[in-house]
């Protein structure tokens, strides 16, 4: 239902304040919420089935707590958007994930209101532990202090709430339960809602979410009577440990929650997540619950709620982009050149018609890596591990000493999550595990949190392993022959978000030469060598300086490790400007070339390197084109770094002096 009314949105204050809205008003206020959500997202694209989910929870959690000075922590954040509404950011909602614009997550820099940056999942709980036991440490400090050292040091009680929303598909990640683990013991008051809609980005996996599926479907919601008995008996003063072990257990079979009773969680639920007559009142309780130690409050909700298109393929409406609000009809991008996702699906099939050892694992994402062709080609060798990272790399490690091709493939950026699993379980060991690593480079609107900058760093560093970047989606099918056919060693490549280049695809992919580049084009002082896909970039500014008097070599180095070092030291010792350009953060491939070339002795000779890589900073969301030119890494940086280095005068060159004082 989208009422065209914004009357009581219209009466959200800043601070926020919804106890003068009625129960009757606040119901009002979530489709409001609702809509605008719906209409907002339909102009930016963005994670519409999420929020769409927590509508009523977010209205519920801002009547009952009092936030900001309450923290309620977003796991993932993807969300919010709902939150951002009611939290002083309706009038730049519309600028979601845009350069300069709201950022997709919470972020700390954008509101009090947001007490955590998240945007990589299963973090909520250990942060708002953090803060639970801060403000412990901080109350006893002032109760153990005199008047006068309050007075001194302004110390003061601490009594806030701390609440961390977290999904189904985020309690997967192991993180969560070395969080609740800890949670359980400490004794800290520390509110945890579970978000349960029975979907990660597609249908969750694994034990847990089966478990949950019991918890949802072996009754219906509990009774608000039960649950209010429930709260009461919660609390009892002075019961025997036995005999409260003894009532855990009984509840535990009544409610099902015993996991969570396990781990030392008062367990709640599973309640109406859209029902704010179960809401508001289990939240009240749970906020008055006087007694010290976790609580999680179950509550189930519908990804896409109260809008049919979600509702009915939550899956495809968990990211969407421009969407018509009437037909629900997402923006289509005019046709193009294959993605480079795609390109991997098709050329990662075709290695497995050949080779019955090559099997795919995904953390959770199926789709994000064009491995969902992959299972529905061979359902029995793709494994959705879940949010687990961690896991899947071990996994897969686990699978390559049986003789298994396995290709892990997950987004440079959730890589990070599971580096000593890359250090310890593949690369020390040697072990033949191959590292799709898309989403390499910047990604544009999920901002920061999500750029594939360190893989080369991280990686680079590690014996063992192989690295490749192809420059454009050919290579890249070359690349999945080559990772395929490498057997005696981990390998890893990466590759951008988004479209090829158009260039024309092999049938079938050649195996590479190990550690060789190639060199595409010769020109006598100036030479640039590019990692991956910034070579169309290089070549376009090799043009205009050719057209300005430098013709210039260009030369794709394809392998970041190992490198080819015959073509660098030639390159190093027929020119006198070598230019290395990567998408990449500092300590990569320029690292390693300038490394070697160092030991060479072939920079004693004048030789001026200019290793062009990602600043030293966070760079926001805005369209990867941006990214880059931020970044300093665009065309034109390459042509400004170029004539500076020969002593041609280039005013203002790239912004990224700015940011890296380059
Ligand atoms: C470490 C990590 N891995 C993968 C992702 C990609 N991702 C974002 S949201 C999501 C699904 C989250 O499911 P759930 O927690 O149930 O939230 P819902 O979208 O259902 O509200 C995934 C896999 C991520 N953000 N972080
Ligand atoms: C919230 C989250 O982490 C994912 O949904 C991510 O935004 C997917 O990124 P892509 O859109 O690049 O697949
Ligand atoms: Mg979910």
């Amino acid at each position: 239902m989208n009422p065209s009314s914004t009357a009581l949105l219209d009466r959200v204050t800043y601070p926020i304040d919804l106890r003068n809205f009625s129960p009757e008003q606040l119901r009002l206020l979530a489709d409001e919420v609702r809509a605008e959500t719906i209409n907002a997202v339909s102009v930016t694209g963005g994670h519409l089935g999420a929020c769409l989910g927590v509508v009523e929870l977010t209205v519920a959690l801002h009547a009952v707590f009092d936030t900001p000075y309450d923290r309620v922590i977003w796991d993932v954040g993807h969300q919010a958007y709902p939150h951002k509404i009611l939290t002083g950011r309706r009038d730049r909602i519309r600028t979601l994930r845009q350069g300069g614009g709201l950022s997709g997550f919470t972020k700390r820099s954008e509101s009090e209101y947001d007490p955590f940056g998240a945007a990589h999942s299963s973090t909520s709980i250990s942060a708002g532990l953090g803060m639970a036991v801060a403000r412990d440490l901080k109350t006893a400090r002032y109760e153990a202090a005199s008047e006068e050292e309050r007075q001194a040091q302004g110390l003061q009680r601490d009594d806030r709430n701390v609440v961390a929303v977290i999904g189904d598909g985020s309690m997967s990640a192991g993180m969560a339960y070395e969080a609740m683990n800890n949670a359980g013991s400490l004794k800290s008051r520390l509110i945890v809602v579970l978000n349960d809609n029975d979907m990660s980005i597609a249908p969750p996996v694994g034990a847990m979410s089966a478990y949950l599926s019991r918890l949802m479907s072996s009754r219906s919601f509990i009774s608000l009577r039960d649950l209010a008995v429930k709260m009461v008996k919660r609390f009892p003063k002075g019961i025997e440990r036995t005999a409260r072990r003894a009532e855990e257990y009984a509840r535990g079979i009544l409610t099902g929650g015993t996991l969570f009773e396990e781990l030392g969680f008062y367990y709640v639920g599973p309640i109406d997540g859209h029902n704010l007559d179960h809401l508001l009142p289990v939240l009240r309780n749970v906020r008055e619950a006087d007694e010290a130690g976790a609580i999680l409050v179950h509550v189930i909700t519908q990804k896409g709620k109260g809008y049919e298109p979600a509702e009915r393929a939550p899956d495809k409406y968990h990211g969407v982009s421009k969407f018509n609000v009437i037909t629900g009809e997402q923006a289509k991008a005019p046709p193009g050149p294959p993605s480079y996702t795609k390109v991997f699906g098709d050329a990662l099939i075709n290695e497995a018609k050949r080779d019955p050892a090559i099997v795919a694992i995904t953390a959770a994402m199926p789709s994000g890596t064009g491995l969902d062709k992959f299972a529905t080609a061979f359902p029995d060798r793709m494994f959705d591990v879940g949010i687990a990272e961690q896991h899947a790399v071990t996994f897969a490690a686990g699978m390559a000493t049986e003789g298994m091709k396995p290709f892990c493939a997950i987004y440079s950026t959730f890589l990070q999550r599971a580096y000593d699993q890359v250090v310890h379980d593949v690369a020390l060991q040697n072990l033949p595990v191959r590292f799709a690593m898309d989403r390499a480079g910047y990604v544009g609107a999920d901002g920061a949190t999500h750029a594939g900058s360190f893989d080369l760093a991280f990686l680079g560093c590690l014996p063992n392993m192989v690295i490749m970047a192809p420059s454009d989606e050919a290579e890249l099918v070359h690349v999945v022959a080559t990772a395929a056919a490498t057997d005696d060693r981990p390998t890893a490549f990466r590759y951008p978000r988004g479209e090829g280049t158009g260039v024309a695809l092999p049938t079938q992919g050649e195996i590479l030469a190990l550690g060789k580049g190639r060199l595409i084009r010769e020109g006598n002082n100036i030479a640039i060598l590019s990692l991956g896909t910034r070579l169309a970039d290089a070549l376009k500014a090799a043009d205009e300086l050719a057209a300005r008097g430098f013709p210039t070599t260009v030369a794709d180095a394809r392998f970041a490790k190992p490198i080819d070092t015959a073509m660098v030291e030639q390159l190093a010792k027929h020119h006198e400007v070598l230019i290395i350009v990567e998408e990449a953060a500092i300590g990569g491939f320029s690292a390693h070339v300038m490394q070697h070339l160092a030991w060479k002795g072939l920079l004693d000779n004048g030789l001026k390197v200019r290793p062009m890589v990602m600043p030293d900073a966070f760079i926001d969301h805005n369209s990867q084109a941006k990214q880059l030119a931020e970044a300093g890494l665009s065309a034109r940086d390459i042509v400004d770094t170029a004539l500076a280095a020969v002593g041609v005068e280039v005013p203002g060159a790239g912004q990224a002096k700015a940011l890296t004082g380059r």
